[in-house]
């Protein structure tokens, strides 16, 4: 049984339709990235699929033994409020010591379990988001724009720590991201959605090639992989910021 199976969501506010008629579904182990234009309902999906979104149609059915491990977006801590790592792993709900650390060496920052949330750099906050998305044992880790503000080498090197996880924990991942071509390679289906689901696939990763060499660098270890549309539609936009690589959307 899939973890999520979700058909014909339908999302409105006011008047406006964010999601029309979209189908869903990932199973156990399975890596699904989500990508599209900024604005074109990647969250609002997301928050529908775990039920903090209502819906004006559609059906969603989630496996009784569904556990979520949710790495937002962005997170604001009070860059004056002293939050160690680990206090922080303990909000809002206190957790031993011993899970704390482990989740922190999964995620391969155990040694900032001290250090002020405030000094981290991108990266490790990620990481730290990360570890405490861990702390409920997910069957199913949920990351929306989770390399949002990292270079090109530390998104690589954090979709292979994801790939890591779902091999040494077994979880599904959903990802969520608004870049339109670059997909971590291990995604097992890439979904485009722009209100509704433009395009489905896998991702291509052909890393011999001269324009992957060129656009990925030597440096990503093939963890980066291109997504290559296939609508058999235009749309109507201009919120597609990236038009280097010749799709359209
Ligand atoms: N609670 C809400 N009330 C009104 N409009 C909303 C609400 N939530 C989302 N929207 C609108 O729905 C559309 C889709 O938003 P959503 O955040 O799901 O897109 P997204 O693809 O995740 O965007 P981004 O890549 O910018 O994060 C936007 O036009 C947004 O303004």
């Amino acid at each position: 049984m899939s973890l999520i199976d979700a058909t014909g969501l339908t999302v409105r506010h006011g008047d406006h339709t964010v999601l029309q008629s979209v189908d869903f579904s990932i199973d156990a182990g399975e890596i699904v990235t989500i990508v599209g234009p900024n604005g074109s309902g990647k969250s609002t999906l997301v928050r529908a699929l775990v039920g903090a979104a209502p819906l004006q149609a559609g059906q969603i059915r989630r496996s009784p033994d569904l556990r979520i491990g949710y790495v937002p977006q962005k997170l604001h801590i009070e860059p004056t409020l002293p939050m160690p790592v680990l206090r922080f792993l303990s909000l809002p709900q206190r957790v031993p010591h011993d899970l704390a650390m482990e989740a922190l060496a999964r995620t391969g920052v155990a040694d900032l379990a001290a250090r002020p949330m405030s000094g981290l750099s991108g990266g490790q906050f990620q990481r730290v988001l990360l570890a405490r998305a861990l702390l409920t044992r997910p069957n199913l880790l949920v990351l929306d724009e989770a390399t949002q503000g990292l270079d090109q080498p530390g998104s690589a090197a954090f979709y292979r720590l994801i790939e890591e996880l779902r091999e040494t924990m077994g979880c599904a991942v959903l990802m969520v991201s608004h870049e339109l071509h670059v997909v971590m390679s291990a995604s097992d289906r890439v979904v485009c959605l722009n209100g509704h689901v433009c395009c489905h696939g896998t991702p291509d990763i052909v890393a011999s090639a001269p324009e992957y060499r060129a656009l990925f660098g030597t440096g990503t270890k093939g963890a980066l992989a291109l997504y290559r549309h296939d609508h058999d539609h235009h749309h109507d936009h201009d919120h597609d910021h990236d038009h280097s690589h010749g799709a359209e959307h």
